[in-house]
């Protein structure tokens, strides 16, 4: 008889921080997880789960993953958006999982194998000053990450995006937003001159990234593009937002620094034009917040077509279970670039056991059947929810900015 979808249960917890997990079960015993994680907005996904896909679950052939895609995109008649997408994300991740499970066979097979020995992963070094910055470029290259994005506190204006306060880099800190002020022109005049600071120290033998976190206009940013051409960068992420795709053009016409875009996106419609005309280098798209395994290798395959290569978000509120699923998609896909890795606060390994690992700068995916990943549930239980907010960014003149 067809194995069926037998139970789903969707686990919210905060083991270090907050963690949306779903849970599939099949009638054969076999179980799938998902990673349904949306940073500050996290229950209306495990409502949208809960109250209006869970019922549908149920009796289904968890083998049938393109089909469950399409019904629950197509079926939805709503479409789009990060609720809905990072909903429909955890259940394609989870059925993967249990194809991975079924089959005896890591999901990365599944996907077509590995193409590349290991995924170049880079992390996150920041400052409230200079010095400070480079104190902490120089830690993760001891620690032989090949690849690490620079942000510092910019002097005079308060909050500024990236930069660590505790352990690991927690953005979601407070139990409402945390307003933050910002002054673009003091950006521009500061961060082209700590990223010279850190090639001036370390060289040009590892790969410098930035993360401008959509706070420039497309001319603004083309500045800034201009003004860190000689640091190399591997990519200034986010320069602008992408609702239109073609400001993009602008920043293209007067900057080869490359450009990342894509983690706030959820749809291969999103990111569509910045792909087909090569508006940027890396797609950000997740497997957490872009569909899934299913869409996410569509996203890819475009962007394939366009020699623009993947360039993952991974940031810590991407859960294990989506990191995972990153690393057998990044390890089989022919155009992978970086993945984002960061490393979880350490409660989080209390109820997530990856079979990812870490070694020499680069991820590698477990060989177990499906994902490798499990979740406990009962260790879950000694971290409840704790609500968080994202900070929200405001111009010196007190008027909303993008964070
Ligand atoms: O490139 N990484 C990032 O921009 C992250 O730090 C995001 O702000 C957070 O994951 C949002 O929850
Ligand atoms: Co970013």
């Amino acid at each position: 008889p067809v194995s069926r979808i037998e139970s789903v249960e969707v686990f919210v917890a905060s083991p270090g921080r907050t963690f949306v997990t779903l849970r599939i079960t099949t009638t054969d015993g076999v179980t799938g997880l998902g990673d349904a994680t949306l940073n500050g907005r996290e229950l209306a996904v495990a409502s949208y789960l809960r109250d209006h896909v869970v019922p549908l679950l149920i009796g289904r052939d968890p083998s049938r993953i393109e089909d469950m895609w399409q019904y629950l995109y197509k079926g939805a008649y709503w479409r789009r958006g990060p609720v809905t997408m990072t909903a429909i994300a955890a259940v394609d991740t989870a059925l993967w999982d249990i194809l991975g499970k079924t089959a005896g066979l890591p999901v990365h097979k599944l996907l077509g194998g590995r193409s590349r020995d290991g995924v170049l992963v880079y992390s996150h070094a920041s400052g409230t000053d200079v010095p400070s910055l480079l104190d902490d470029v120089q830690r993760y290259l001891e620690l032989g990450y090949k690849a690490v994005r620079a942000q510092a506190a910019v002097p005079d204006v308060g909050g500024t995006y990236g930069v660590r306060k505790g352990k690991v880099y927690e953005p979601a800190a407070t139990e409402l937003p945390d307003e933050q002020p910002w002054d673009t022109e003091a950006y521009l005049d500061f961060a082209p001159r700590y990223l010279e600071a850190v090639r001036e120290r370390f060289g040009f033998g590892f790969h410098l990234l930035h993360d401008v976190h959509h706070r420039l206009t497309p001319n603004e940013a083309a500045r800034f593009g201009r003004s860190v051409e000689a640091s190399r960068l591997f990519w200034m992420e986010d320069p602008t937002p992408a609702e239109n795709q073609e400001s993009f053009r602008l920043i293209r016409q007067h900057t080869t620094t490359p450009i990342a875009v894509g983690e706030v996106m959820n749809s291969i419609w999103d990111v569509q034009h910045l792909i087909t005309e090569q508006l940027i280098d890396y797609v950000r798209t997740t497997v957490v917040h872009a569909g899934g395994i299913t869409h996410l290798r569509r996203i890819f395959d475009l962007a394939a077509l366009h020699q623009v290569r993947t360039g993952s978000h991974g940031a810590t509120d991407l859960s294990p279970v989506s990191m995972a699923a990153a690393v057998h998609l990044d390890i089989a896909v022919p155009n992978f670039g970086i993945q984002e890795h960061m490393g979880h606060p350490d409660e989080t390994a209390e109820v997530f056991r990856t079979g990812v690992t870490f070694a020499d700068g680069m991820l590698y995916p477990s060989d177990e059947p499906g994902l490798g990943v499990e979740y406990d549930e009962k260790a879950a239980e000694r971290f409840p929810y704790q609500r968080r907010y994202l900070p929200v960014a405001r111009r010196l003149d007190g008027s909303v900015h993008d964070w």
